[in-house]
């Protein structure tokens, strides 16, 4: 059997960016206003501190308004809860994004509930998490999705067309990712099983998969002969490990050499699912925008 083909997340994620940026530029040209982001980023977690500064920056690019918030490790829950309100409250502010994890002594429920709904471009609101959950099948994305799970729709929906009667099985229950790839995927008219540490015969229920969507946090944990012949694999895992020189690689949840020869579709980690969290993001805070000027719902 021949290798699986790449799902190339890298490239999709740059289409997807130049197309956000011409949707900037029509909004700006029809006299809409400029989008503007906001990122809070609360202590410095390298990555964390990677993550928002790579947000600010492309929103930038793409012609948006960037407003970034950096926060001592010791800012209080009240503190934090302040500047969330004061960007709900500004009018040149269509998107605010809290970068998680959020120090231990925050409750994350209790920031991510403060955000205004509809500047909530990372759609962890109740509200969003709601909406997503009670959408009809086929029916538009006209509030905030998630940006990781968004980006792998996207991605299963560019590399196999239709999924209508496909078996879809995640692995990984997460709020940030498990569960809206899950309801994303029944839009879309699959066959979903969400599977978790307490799953019986886990390699058994991921052999029924013709599409495996891996979230689980474990370094290569997904097998190779845990795939059916054929599935798209997207493995959404970005774990740190040390290299035999002292330096560190990426790798993903999936032991992706093991993959490549069973799958009939593989993402890579690095430049698989990760480059479509921040594209989406853009997507989300120009949707935003488009709906807070009155704009009818267009997918770019
Ligand atoms: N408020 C949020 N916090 C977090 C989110 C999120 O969507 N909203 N997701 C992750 C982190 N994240 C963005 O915030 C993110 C993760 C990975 C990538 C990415 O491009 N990964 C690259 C590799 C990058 C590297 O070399 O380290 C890849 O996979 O190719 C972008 C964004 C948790 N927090």
């Amino acid at each position: 059997m021949a290798d699986a083909k790449l799902i190339d997340g890298k490239a999709f994620a740059g289409g997807l960016r130049q197309r956000v940026g011409a949707g900037v530029a029509d909004l700006i040209a029809k006299g809409g206003p400029k989008p503007g982001l906001a990122t809070v980023l609360v202590g410095a977690d390298p990555a964390s501190q990677v993550y928002v500064r790579s947000k600010g920056k492309l929103a930038v690019e793409l012609g948006m308004a960037s407003f970034d918030h950096q926060l001592p490790e010791n800012t209080t829950e009240a503190e934090l809860l302040a500047v969330v309100a004061q960007l709900n409250a500004d009018p040149t502010v269509n998107g605010i994004l809290v970068q998680l994890p959020l120090p231990r002594h925050i409750d994350t429920a209790k920031v991510l509930i403060a955000i205004d709904p509809a500047k909530d471009v990372d759609g962890f609101h109740p509200v969003n998490v709601g909406r997503l959950g009670s959408i009809a099948p086929g029916a538009p994305l006209d509030f905030p999705v998630p940006c990781t799970p968004l980006g792998v729709s996207m991605l299963l929906q560019d590399a196999l067309g239709s999924l209508s009667g496909l078996n879809a099985v995640i692995v990984g229950r997460s709020n940030l990712v498990g569960r809206p790839v899950a309801q994303l995927l029944l839009r879309a008219d699959c066959t979903v099983t969400i599977t978790h540490s307490r799953t019986r015969d886990l390699p058994a229920v991921c052999r029924q998969a013709d599409i495996l969507v891996v979230a689980i946090g474990k370094t290569e944990f997904v097998k190779g002969g845990w795939i059916k012949p054929g599935a798209a694999v997207v493995d959404v895992g970005i774990n740190r490990i040390p290299t035999p020189e002292g330096k560190s690689r990426l790798v993903g949840d999936v032991a992706f050499a093991e993959a490549q020869k069973v799958a009939g579709y593989v993402t890579p980690v690095p430049g698989g699912v990760g480059p479509m969290t921040v594209a989406c993001l853009m997507y989300n805070t120009l949707q935003a925008t488009r709906r807070v000027a009155g704009l009818p719902f267009v997918a770019v």
